[in-house]
């Protein structure tokens, strides 16, 4: 009889599954280009006992290159935690550009903060320490919000995506971007359920309800990225 082991170990991050390919490209293309800020916002992300939770510095190149190339002015953060994907967004939008960004925890953001002020970009962000619903919910009182938001990325609980992805596709323009994290969570999308650590089981059950949603939703167009833990970028198309 087949006898399979559960996965003992937590799964490394990074999809890629190899640690030498996967430094190959940290070194070679992202931290040569990674601007100064970010550097020193991930070191000081790196000493907290969840650093690991940081947004990879080769997936906060890819969103940089689309804030640039859908020239975002007005986006939304959901999950921001020390501040690295919140920076590098404040970074690549234009100076009088908006970033509306939610995190039930204001403690992890202030990490960060002194480094956003040093880089002289505090001023394009509006922080709401909040869960992230009834922030969104709020937007949409206001019919201005409506599809007024270039780009959008949601890196926070799991099992709050398909409910943000309702709210994100009403607030973002025709053309505009929402990028999810983690959608790959760790590979454990893709293995036996009785081979995945018990603390994983919820948001893996989230993560395939969630990709499940967005391969049928013809309101986007996606690109399911195989970048960090997995990137899927949408585009409204309706
Ligand atoms: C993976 S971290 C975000 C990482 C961040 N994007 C970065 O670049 O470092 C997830 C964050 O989501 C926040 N979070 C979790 N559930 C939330 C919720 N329901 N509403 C708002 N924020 C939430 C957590 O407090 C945490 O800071
Ligand atoms: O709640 C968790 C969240 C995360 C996590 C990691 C990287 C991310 O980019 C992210 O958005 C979330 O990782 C966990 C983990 O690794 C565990 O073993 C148990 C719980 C969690």
């Amino acid at each position: 009889m087949e006898h399979t082991t559960k996965e003992e170990t937590h799964p490394t991050k990074g999809i890629l599954q190899s640690e030498e390919l996967y430094q190959y490209i940290l070194e070679t293309s992202v931290y040569p280009r990674e601007p100064e800020p970010l550097k020193e916002l991930r070191g000081v992300t790196s000493s907290h006992p969840w650093g690991f939770m940081g947004t990879a510095p080769d997936a906060g190149q890819l969103m940089a290159m689309l804030l640039k190339l859908v020239k975002a002015k007005k986006t939304i953060e959901v999950g921001v935690f020390t501040g690295y994907s919140l920076l590098l967004t404040a970074l690549s939008i234009p100076d009088d550009g908006k970033i509306t960004a939610i995190d039930v925890s204001r403690k992890s953001y202030e990490i960060g903060l002194p480094i956003i002020k040093k880089a002289g970009v505090e001023h394009k962000i509006d922080f709401i320490e909040s869960q992230a619903l009834p922030v969104l919910d709020k937007l949409l009182e206001d019919n201005e919000n409506e599809g007024s938001f270039d780009f959008a990325f949601v890196d926070a609980d799991k099992d709050g995506y398909v409910s943000y992805h309702e709210r994100l596709i009403k607030l973002v323009k025709i053309g505009g971007i929402i990028a999810y994290d983690n959608t790959l969570w760790f590979g454990t999308v893709a293995m036996p359920e009785k081979m995945v650590l018990e603390e994983l089981k919820p948001a893996r059950e989230s993560t395939i309800e969630l990709n499940k949603m967005l391969a049928v939703d013809s309101r986007v167009m996606i690109s399911h990225a195989s970048i960090g833990d997995g990137i899927t970028i949408c585009m409204r198309v309706h």
